[in-house]
């Protein structure tokens, strides 16, 4: 089913935590929402599910509007982080929960659990209680559960916050297959940006109660709209500067900024990969200082000083950082090979951002 939100508004007493939210999920998608704590993301989900009444705004799913259809009649199914299995039920029993409400004929109750309890890696262990079942696998079941009435819609809200780095990596392999498998419309709230990339087919990414952008991971983190989505996916450099001439000065880094009136201040984002850095101080134009270099286990992160007072960071690739000579303290080059103008806080996405704020290559 899709779904469409237009201008979705929360008010608790005199604070807005949801700001005329509006954004569309297509049939069969895996949509993240990601922000900050406090951003608003589990309001927008409960209003979705029908937990809680919008202010303003419309809910509509599959074409039809549902802001007054009560919880039970939305054919949502949710998971929540704290939202406990039923002690006294075994595994089988609290993935049956649903359906035995919806008094489904025993027989097909029996082959709705089997079919999930095969398809979440649960099976051989239906006599089980929640209390006889690592955090892992009682996550499974919570999803398990909420599958089985067949609902049109899928809410996850941080599902996996409760449980260690290791299960929590196969949880969202988990949810990756199963989604690919049942192919349900699903919105899946974190707070942690790899794992919004890594599950989502599109990340809606939530400020205060705003949405700033909405995309594909890699667009998010490629062409972020806002400085905010800049600065939270992801790490980028972000240095201020004025326009003078179609230009950025800030010492000897110039940035290009055609279109712009002079007097502006500008914004601009590198990613650190987009900084090459060299112990030959001849090869880059742009000189500075090696102040840290970091192990990141993937790769290397390096922090140069430059003599404009900035600290800019870098990454490296491990074999490029072998075949090199850089050490702390010593002189570098660098260069910067790509960047964006960002818009300004709070601006939200600007609409001609695809010809603005296209990405420059600045000559070494
Ligand atoms: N029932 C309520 N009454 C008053 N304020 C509320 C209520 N529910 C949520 N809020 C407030 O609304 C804001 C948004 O909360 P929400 O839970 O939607 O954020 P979130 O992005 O999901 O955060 P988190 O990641 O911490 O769960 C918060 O400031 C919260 O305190």
């Amino acid at each position: 089913m899709k779904i469409d939100i237009r201008h979705l508004s929360k008010r608790f007493g005199s604070v807005e935590v949801v700001s005329s939210v509006s954004f569309a999920v297509r049939e069969g998608e895996l949509m993240g929402i990601l922000g900050p704590s406090g951003s608003g993301k589990t309001t927008v989900l409960r209003m979705l599910a029908g937990l809680e009444t919008p202010t303003t705004g419309e809910i509509y799913i599959d074409g039809k509007l549902v802001n007054d259809l009560p919880v039970q009649q939305r054919n949502i199914g949710f998971v929540f982080q704290h939202y406990a299995l039923f002690k006294h039920l075994t595994l089988f029993e609290n993935i049956a929960f649903g359906l035995k409400i919806r008094k489904w004929p025993r027989k097909n109750q029996a082959e709705r659990v089997n079919e999930l309890m095969h398809l979440l890696g649960l099976s051989g262990l239906d006599a089980r209680y929640p209390g006889q079942l690592s955090g892992g696998q009682r996550q499974r079941v919570a999803i398990a559960r909420a599958l089985a009435p067949r609902p049109s819609v899928l809410l996850l809200d941080e599902p996996f916050g409760a449980v260690d780095a290791l299960v929590r990596q196969e949880l969202r392999e988990w949810l990756i297959r199963l989604h690919d498998e049942l192919d349900v419309t699903s919105l899946f709230v974190t707070h942690d940006q790899e794992e919004a990339m890594e599950v989502s087919d599109r990340i809606l990414v939530f400020s205060k109660g705003r949405l700033e952008q909405i995309g594909t991971p890699a667009e998010i983190y490629e062409e972020p709209a806002t400085e905010f989505v800049a600065r939270f996916i992801g790490a980028m450099n972000i240095v201020s500067g004025q326009v003078r001439g179609g230009l950025i000065r800030i010492g000897a880094l110039e940035f290009p900024a055609p279109g712009f009136q002079d007097g502006k201040q500008l914004q601009i984002g590198f990613r650190p990969y987009y900084v090459k850095v060299s112990e030959d101080p001849a090869l880059y134009r742009l000189q500075a200082r090696l102040r840290h270099i970091y192990f990141l286990g993937v790769a290397y992160r390096l922090e140069i000083e430059t003599p404009e007072g900035l600290i800019l960071r870098s990454r490296l690739n491990k074999e490029d950082f072998r075949r090199s000579r850089l050490e702390v303290g010593k002189p570098v080059s660098y260069a910067i090979t790509q960047f964006r103008i960002l818009p300004e806080a709070g601006a939200g996405p600007l609409p001609e951002a695809g010809d603005l704020f296209g990405k420059v290559l600045l000559p070494p």
